[in-house]
């Protein structure tokens, strides 16, 4: 089991008709799915979406009383593929993934699924991790709901939209045939505020009555003719349903005044920061209170083209407030006003970015800049006629605060493998190194700076796969656990073995899919009560018929990853090489260990923590280990002594003494200043007497070397 609980998180789902749900957006949406006769959810876990599947992971009970599938799929893909189960059967089903990488991974299933159609309803929740604190390729989901004609909330940010936006995602979906993506950003998923909720309701035809009553329809399936069918189908039926329905129900809104001059048409999502910026130029109150006409479009595709044209017919010019590009919406506005002969004038990008988050100041710089330009009588004077720009310019951040890329937590077991590495590239020359997505690939940071690209989650031995040619020097490839299983094992090992490859891979395993929380995978270690672990990634690997297989039990014994690395980097044998380099996440193992450490503290045992330290008097301050480890617990320290201008190197008090400091010194023969010391809590008699009779000891040796040292007196 994952190493963190979310029982806390289960009781929520648990509340009924007139209590009050607090928390997080996405935790909402986990609530509204049960409140929607959800008959089976799936997923890959990710960041912003990575809670929805931790907390239904943890609420098995909960599911099973109310016959609810959940499972924690291998991929974005095979969630997609989940989706199948609407396809003939009334059941309405959701996934979730983040976007827009997962979105790329599920793409094949879920073109197949929007061909096809649906019939029970079938939600696609995507986090769209895009913008400020977003870990991947910026890129937007839109038009991958456009491609496949699958429709796309967005709705406002607070908890009732968002809730809302599921229960009308599943109508939709059923009214319209076709699968619908709701779309959730960053702060959305963060958002915390409160709902009323209602009762849980069971499914009314659950993944057990299906299977108990099997369906197929040809007309359904993929296969000309039926394909193109299915085209037609969306464009004449779908379609206009969608429309019908989006307009019936009045999913998207209107705020603000009837009329007006100008309007602003916004995306779902945009709305808070919208709200803010019109706040802070006296357009809109506290409540939400516009004086400009606002067209909030919760739904972002389809477009519903009455309302476009009729919130823009009577106004001199509308500004489109759409995050990220490409400018579909924009565009499909445009057309609109084209069409139908409508001469407003359409502000979007050019006042605000192409391109980034639109943020608080960003959307407020945008706003300001359509409204002086298009209502200079609603802007305020100072923004009509501003003062001379500040004579002090703000300091540029990036010059005066310090970086803080990410980087490997204290204790990684992942530190010493890329240590390993620069030292088997010190003896034996460059590589070229190919990246995979998850922590490890941190090691393309400072102190390391190894690997060239990452192409995707699995792909990095795939993307050496042009990068093999006979008697050359080879190519190393990383990939972790969690890429391993996702994609990996097929994509990139399986490929390496039936190409015979040549190079090299490090399977960084450590026993979690910890880049997105630490969750429990095939080779985890843990026992976990409902999920199949402890499945040997090198079996696997073999299985695929790799022959050269080394295995690791302990990453941090440098000497041996680097003796195994330079192996496999010069045996004669040919076709793929494969180490997998296996010890626990640090942060997985601290957040198990320490609160029971804590508790056996309390209760009076006796327990030994180690430290590292170093010898400030040995230390030379050249900083030769900290090019090889990067720990945050190595930082340097200014010594009292006149006599020493350079800073000695000194291991804070994060350590967790997992020895890598030391390790690498060792490996590297760098130097003999670190020490390991024992941190004994409710010491026994042996160890008091021990200490006892160390330290007159100690204190007797120093005595004498006192004694026998030269002195000043004055
Ligand atoms: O959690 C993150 O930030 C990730 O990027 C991990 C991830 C989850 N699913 C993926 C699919 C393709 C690439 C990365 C991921």
């Amino acid at each position: 089991m994952a190493e963190r609980s979310f029982a806390k998180e289960v009781e929520k789902l648990r509340l009924g008709d007139g209590d009050t749900f607090r928390g997080e957006g996405i935790l909402a949406i986990t609530k509204a799915l049960l409140e929607n006769g959800v008959g089976y959810v799936g997923g890959y876990q990710g960041a912003p979406i990575s809670h929805l599947m931790d907390v239904f992971a943890d609420a098995e009970e909960l599911l099973s009383e109310l016959g609810v599938r959940f499972e924690a799929s291998a991929s974005e893909a095979t969630a997609a593929a989940m989706l199948a189960a609407s396809v003939h059967y009334p059941i309405r089903g959701a996934v979730t993934f983040k976007s827009t990488v997962g979105t790329n991974v599920a793409s094949d299933a879920l073109a197949n699924l929007a061909s096809g159609g649906v019939t029970g309803g079938a939600l696609i929740i995507v986090g769209e991790d895009y913008g400020e604190g977003s870990s991947i390729m910026q890129e937007r989901s839109h038009p991958f709901a456009q491609k496949s004609q699958i429709w796309l909330l967005d709705p406002r940010p607070n908890l009732p939209s968002i809730v809302d936006a599921v229960g009308h995602g599943f109508a939709l979906s059923e009214a319209s045939n076709t699968p619908v993506m709701l779309e959730v950003r960053i702060r959305a998923c963060h958002v915390h505020g409160h709902f009323d909720t209602k009762d849980n309701v069971p499914p009314p035809f659950t993944v057990r009555d299906a299977l108990e009553n099997p369906k197929r329809k040809t007309d359904r399936i993929v296969l000309p003719p039926a394909s193109y069918l299915h085209e037609k189908e969306k464009v004449e039926q779908r379609l206009p349903a969608a429309i019908h329905y989006i307009q019936k129900h009045k999913l998207n809104e209107h705020f603000g005044p009837d009329q007006g001059d100008i309007g602003i048409i916004m995306q779902g999502g945009m709305y808070n920061n919208v709200m803010r910026a019109l706040q802070r130029m006296g357009l809109a109150d506290l409540y939400g209170d516009s004086k400009v006409p606002l067209y909030v479009m919760n739904v972002t595709y389809p477009l519903v083209p009455d309302e476009v044209v009729d919130f823009c017919a009577d106004k001199k010019a509308v500004m489109m407030v759409e995050e990220g590009q490409p400018a579909c919406l924009e565009e499909a506005v445009a057309a609109l006003l084209f069409k139908h002969k409508i001469n407003t004038d359409l502000a979007g990008k050019g006042v605000l970015p192409l391109a980034g988050e639109l943020t608080g100041q960003v959307m407020l710089d945008g706003l300001r800049s359509f409204i002086t330009s298009h209502a200079p009588h609603l802007a305020t004077d100072q923004d009509r006629a501003p003062n001379e720009p500040q004579l002090l310019p703000q300091p540029e951040l990036d010059d005066t605060v310090p970086a803080r890329p990410p980087g490997f937590c204290t204790g990684c077991p992942e530190r010493p493998i890329f240590a390993a590495t620069k030292l088997v590239e010190e003896e034996l020359g460059p590589h070229h190194i190919s990246s995979d997505i998850g922590c490890h690939l941190f090691s393309i940071m400072p102190p390391f700076e190894i690997g060239g690209t990452t192409m995707g989650y699995g792909l990095g031995p795939a993307s050496s796969s042009a990068l093999n040619a006979k008697g050359a020097r080879r190519s190393i490839s990383f990939v972790g656990d969690g890429g391993f299983w996702h994609n990996g094992l097929t994509s990139s090992i399986g490929n390496a073995s039936f190409n015979e490859h040549d190079g090299v891979t490090v399977i960084v395993d450590n026993y979690y899919s910890a880049a997105t929380g630490g969750q429990d995978i095939l080779s985890s270690r843990a026992n976990n009560k409902s999920r199949n672990t402890n499945n040997p990634i090198g079996k696997a690997v073999k299985g695929m018929g790799v022959k050269w297989v080394r295995e690791i039990d302990n990453t941090y014994d440098v000497g041996k990853m680097r003796e195994t690395l330079k192996e496999a980097l010069t045996t004669d044998e040919t076709g793929p090489k494969v180490i997998v380099a296996s010890s626990e996440c640090m942060l997985n193992r601290q957040r198990r260990e320490r609160p029971l450490k804590a508790k056996a503290i309390a209760e009076g045992q006796t327990i030994t923590q180690p430290k590292f330290g170093i010898d400030e008097d040995i230390c030379t301050g050249d900083h030769a280990c900290m090019r090889l480890s990067g720990c945050p617990s190595l930082t340097v320290k200014k010594l009292d002594d006149p006599l020493r201008d350079d800073p000695v190197a000194h291991i804070d008090q994060s350590c967790v003494g997992c020895g890598n400091c030391g390790e690498v010194a060792d490996a590297a023969i760098l130097c003999p200043s670190f020490y390991k010391a024992e941190r004994i809590h409710n010491p026994g008699t042996a160890h008091k007497i021990w200490r006892k009779l160390s330290t007159s000891f100690m204190s007797w040796l120093q005595a004498r070397r006192d004694r026998k040292s030269l002195r000043f007196e004055a």
